[in-house]
C-alpha cells in the first residue's frame, strides 16, 4: 500500500518528516500502563463520558500555537473530568514533543496515548507512554508487525481507521482498541458519519473498544457519537479552544503563537473539558 497516495499536501509532509525522523538511541521502552480500559469503565460509573482530551499546541488544521504549559492544562483537563489524556509528540506540524508527554505523564495518573505518526518498531521507543498510536492507512502491511512489537514493550494500542476495509485490517491484526478517525487525512475534512457508518459495521465484526476520533466540538456531537456506539471519544481542538478551520490542504498554516484572549487558559480548558464530559447529563435541543 503506498500511504501516500491521495492524501493531503499537509499530511504528505507529515508523513515525509516522519520516515526522515531519528529514532533515538534510546534502549528499548518497557512500560507498565495505566488500564485504558478502566480508566473509560470508571468515567462511565461516574456519570461522565468518556473523553480522551488532547495536548494539542497546534495542527495542519488550527490556526496558531499555543504556548501554554502541557502540563497545566493536562491538569485542567483532568480536572473538567478527562478519563484519559492524549498528548502529541510530533514536533514540525503539531507542536509535540516526546518531552511534553513524559512530564504530563508524570504530573496526572490517567492513562496518557503518545499521539503520534509512528512508522517503525524504533519509533515506538522514544518515549514510554501508556497508549499509543498506529495509524492504519499509514503503517499498512506492518499492522500485525507494530502492534507485537508494541505489545512486547507494554503499551496498549489503539489502531486508528477511516473506513470499513482498514477497520477489517485492525480486527484481523487483532485491535482491542479501534479509533474511527472522523478526519478524512486525504482532504482534511470533518465528518461525523463517519463514525456513525464504520461503528454500525463493527458492532459484528469486534468487541474492541470504539473511540470516536476528531470533530467532536459540542455536547450535540458528543451525544451523536455515543449513541451510535462510541465507547470513548478522543478530543483536542474543541478543548483546547481553537477555532478549527478545515482548510484546503494547500493554506498554510500559521506558525504564530496563538494571540491570547485575556482568559486564563487552564480554566477555559477544565471548562470546556467538563462542558463535553457532563454533556450525557445535560439535555439536548434535539431530544
Ligand atoms: O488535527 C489536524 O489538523 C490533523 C491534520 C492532519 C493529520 C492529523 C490531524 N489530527 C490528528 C488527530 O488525530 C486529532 O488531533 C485528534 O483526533 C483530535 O481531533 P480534534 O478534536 O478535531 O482536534
Amino acid at each position: 500500500m503506498d500511504a501516500d497516495e491521495d492524501v493531503a499536501p499537509a499530511v504528505r509532509s507529515i508523513l515525509d518528516a516522519a520516515r526522515q525522523r531519528d529514532s533515538p538511541a534510546a534502549d528499548r521502552v518497557s512500560v507498565n500502563p495505566r488500564s485504558l480500559d478502566d480508566a473509560v469503565a470508571a468515567a462511565d460509573a461516574d456519570g461522565r463520558t468518556p473523553v480522551i482530551a488532547e495536548v494539542k499546541p497546534t495542527s495542519p488544521t488550527t490556526e496558531g500555537t499555543r504556548t501554554d504549559d502541557p502540563v497545566e492544562l493536562a491538569r485542567a483537563m483532568v480536572d473538567g473530568g478527562a478519563a484519559a489524556l492524549s498528548v502529541l509528540t510530533e514536533p514540525e506540524h503539531f507542536g509535540g514533543s516526546p518531552e511534553y508527554l513524559e512530564r504530563v505523564r508524570e504530573a496526572v495518573d490517567v492513562p496518557v496515548l503518545r499521539k503520534d505518526f509512528l512508522l517503525r518498531e524504533a519509533q515506538l521507543d522514544a518515549v514510554a507512554a501508556d497508549v499509543v498510536l498506529l495509524i492504519a492507512r499509514f503503517v499498512g502491511d506492518d499492522l500485525a508487525d507494530l502492534l507485537a512489537a508494541a505489545r512486547d514493550r507494554g503499551f496498549q494500542v489503539l489502531v486508528e481507521v477511516h473506513t470499513r476495509e482498514e477497520l477489517e485490517r485492525a480486527v484481523d491484526a487483532g485491535a482491542n482498541f479501534v479509533g474511527v478517525n472522523n478526519r478524512d487525512l486525504a482532504k482534511l475534512e470533518v465528518d461525523l458519519a463517519t463514525f456513525e457508518d464504520v461503528a454500525a459495521h463493527a458492532r459484528d465484526r469486534t468487541d474492541a473498544t470504539l473511540i470516536a476520533e476528531s470533530g467532536v466540538s459540542t455536547p450535540d456531537d458528543v451525544r451523536r457519537m455515543r449513541r451510535a456506539g462510541a465507547d470513548a471519544l478522543l478530543i483536542g481542538s474543541a478543548i483546547m479552544d481553537y477555532d478549527t478551520d478545515e482548510r484546503s490542504s494547500s493554506s498554510p498554516r500559521s506558525a504564530s503563537p496563538r494571540e491570547d484572549d485575556g482568559a486564563d487558559p487552564a480554566a477555559t480548558v477544565r471548562e470546556n473539558t467538563e462542558r463535553l464530559t457532563t454533556a450525557e447529563s445535560q439535555r439536548g435541543d434535539n431530544e
